[in-house]
């Protein structure tokens, strides 16, 4: 992570509709130019967050601030954004190619070749109402939008829907590819963990509307392994150790545990006829989210 300052700054950010606190003082910060991952399960916050970043919503509690500034209603941070949703709505009888060809309003950056480049490869038919096109076809239609606004914050909250693997792997490359000549700040939200792992320079993990992680990618992978063997062999070995998970199947343990093994632990773990394995992203927020304490109760979420 570099020292400049942060392009996104949230503070103690809470957001509660009626009895529901969705977001609770939440704090983080990112730095220009990267990818990042805002993982989390069902109904964590992900789109809340998003919303208020884009100056969609309000907080009840706590800030955001982009480029420094607040979003809302801010046409100066706005324009360097480029929100990506599948609530994006448009007016009756607007085909795809109207979108396209509006977009330049919206994004100063707005690249009318490459977004002519990426028609072709996600096969988008232009003169078809966006309300007739497939689901796959309008989320191409979002990553279109997303990729060729070359916006300095681009955030996609689960572009990927209806997206077949073909078109998956090309907007991952797509991305990765622009993005490595112009870089950006990409948010990124995602069920697919294990599928754009290898994009991540950054991870952020909502569960229950609180911040449960906030890392690099790099620090994350290998923060945690899985130890298999007998069962009895096995909690020899974790003992002491903080396990994340724990399976067993007749008298066969596997343990997830955090932390990085030394040199030492491997070979008492090969002494002891131990397997060690290298834990998924997937498994790993799985693992997390499902440790985490419940959420706090939503009267104590401070509105303004
Ligand atoms: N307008 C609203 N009124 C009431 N509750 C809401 C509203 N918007 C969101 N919520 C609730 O806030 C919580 C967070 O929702 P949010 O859409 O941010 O989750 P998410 O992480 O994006 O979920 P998913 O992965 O399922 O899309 C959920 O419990 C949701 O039901």
């Amino acid at each position: 992570m570099n020292s400049q300052n942060p392009v996104i700054q949230v503070d103690g950010l809470s957001r509660s509709y009626r009895d529901v606190a969705a977001l609770w003082d939440v704090t983080f910060s990112l730095q220009p130019n990267m990818i990042c991952g805002l993982l989390g399960r069902n109904g964590a916050g992900k789109t809340t967050l998003m919303r208020m970043l884009t100056g969609q919503d309000f907080p009840s509690a706590g800030s955001v601030r982009l480029f420094g500034e607040n979003p809302v209603e801010n046409s100066t941070v706005l324009q360097q954004i480029c929100f990506v949703s599948e609530a994006q709505r448009y007016p009756d009888g607007f085909q795809a190619r109207h979108v396209l060809a509006g977009a330049p309003w919206f994004f100063a950056d707005w690249d009318a070749a490459f977004a002519d480049d990426l028609v072709g490869k996600f096969r988008l038919p232009l003169k078809r109402d966006v309300k007739k096109l497939s689901r796959g076809q309008q989320s191409a239609l979002g990553v279109i939008v997303g990729l060729a606004s070359r916006a300095s914050i681009t955030i996609f909250d689960e572009p990927y829907l209806g997206l077949d693997a073909v078109a998956r792997h090309t907007f991952y490359d797509t991305l990765l590819a622009d993005y490595a000549e112009r870089p950006r700040t990409i948010l990124l939200s995602t069920h697919l963990i294990d599928e754009v792992s290898n994009l991540l320079e950054h991870v952020l993990v909502l569960d229950e509307g609180r911040l449960l992680l906030d890392q690099s990618a790099e620090s994350l992978r290998g923060s945690a392994a899985a130890v298999a063997g007998r069962a009895g062999d096995v909690d020899s070995f974790v003992e002491g150790r903080q396990i994340l998970h724990r399976d067993t199947l007749g008298g066969l343990a596997t343990v997830t545990i955090a932390g990085r093994l030394t040199a030492a632990d491997h070979r008492a773990a090969t002494a002891a006829n131990l397997e060690i394995a290298p834990v998924s992203f997937q498994q790993l927020i799985v693992d997390l989210s499902t440790r985490s304490a419940p959420a706090p109760a939503v009267a104590s979420v401070v509105h303004e």
